[in-house]
């Protein structure tokens, strides 16, 4: 994925001032920022939810994405979600998907509607929607918001064995927590993404 000179405002308020990011291949990336830094806006545009004012995005092969609060319906089952999303990546089966859901441990929800999923489960669900088809680019907005311990490391194992089959992974959080599991960290403030070392010195 490139990235190159990405601005956007919401009316007066400016919130990306030229942002330029290249993410190669086989890395855990992280992106921090305070609240109302403009963290989500640059992943809706990184996913192509939002078009931005200036400047480009490439993407080079499938890329998943997980938004901030899982777009679920309540209504279906989380298989009845999976079989959704199988027929719009046209996968020939769930065999990756329950996968995921067995190392994220949720299984045994298979047949519940999403109405009634805890918080946590919910974002696991997010999290299988956005990497069931095996996207070489994953873009997660505060991907374990909700997660007890075990999924946090469970996720984080997820993210080793992703970087290890040269898949990339971009993770925006509020907070600079367990940044050594990450290859690359770029804070991003006043509407620009500083590199680790500088925003340190
Ligand atoms: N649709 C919108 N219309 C107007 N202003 C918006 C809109 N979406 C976001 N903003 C404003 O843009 C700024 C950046 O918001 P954004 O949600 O991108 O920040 P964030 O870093 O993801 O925050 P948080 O950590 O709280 O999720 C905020 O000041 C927010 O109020």
């Amino acid at each position: 994925m490139d990235v190159k000179g990405v601005h956007h405002a919401y009316g007066r308020r400016v919130v990306l001032r030229g942002i330029d990011i290249s993410l190669r291949r086989g890395v855990v990336a992280g992106i921090v920022g305070e609240n109302g830094a403009g963290k989500s806006t640059l992943l809706k545009i990184l996913a192509g939810e939002l078009r931005p004012q200036r400047g480009v995005v490439v993407h080079r092969g499938r890329f998943g994405y997980c938004p901030q609060d899982a777009v679920l319906n309540d209504a279906l089952t989380v298989r009845q979600h999976l079989k959704f999303f199988m027929t719009a990546f046209d996968l020939p089966d769930l065999c990756r998907a329950e996968g995921l859901m067995e190392v994220l441990r949720f299984s045994e929800y298979a047949d519940e509607r999403a109405g009634v999923l805890s918080g946590g489960t919910r974002q696991k669900l997010n999290l299988t929607l956005a990497l069931m088809h095996d996207p070489q680019v994953l873009l997660l907005d505060e991907p374990y918001q909700g997660f007890d311990w075990d999924t946090y490391r469970r996720f984080w194992d997820l993210a080793a064995g992703l970087r290890e089959a040269g898949r990339s992974v971009l993770v925006v959080s509020h907070l600079a927590y367990d940044t050594g599991r990450l290859d690359e960290l770029w804070y991003l403030e006043g509407g620009v993404l500083r590199p680790r070392a500088e925003a340190a010195a």
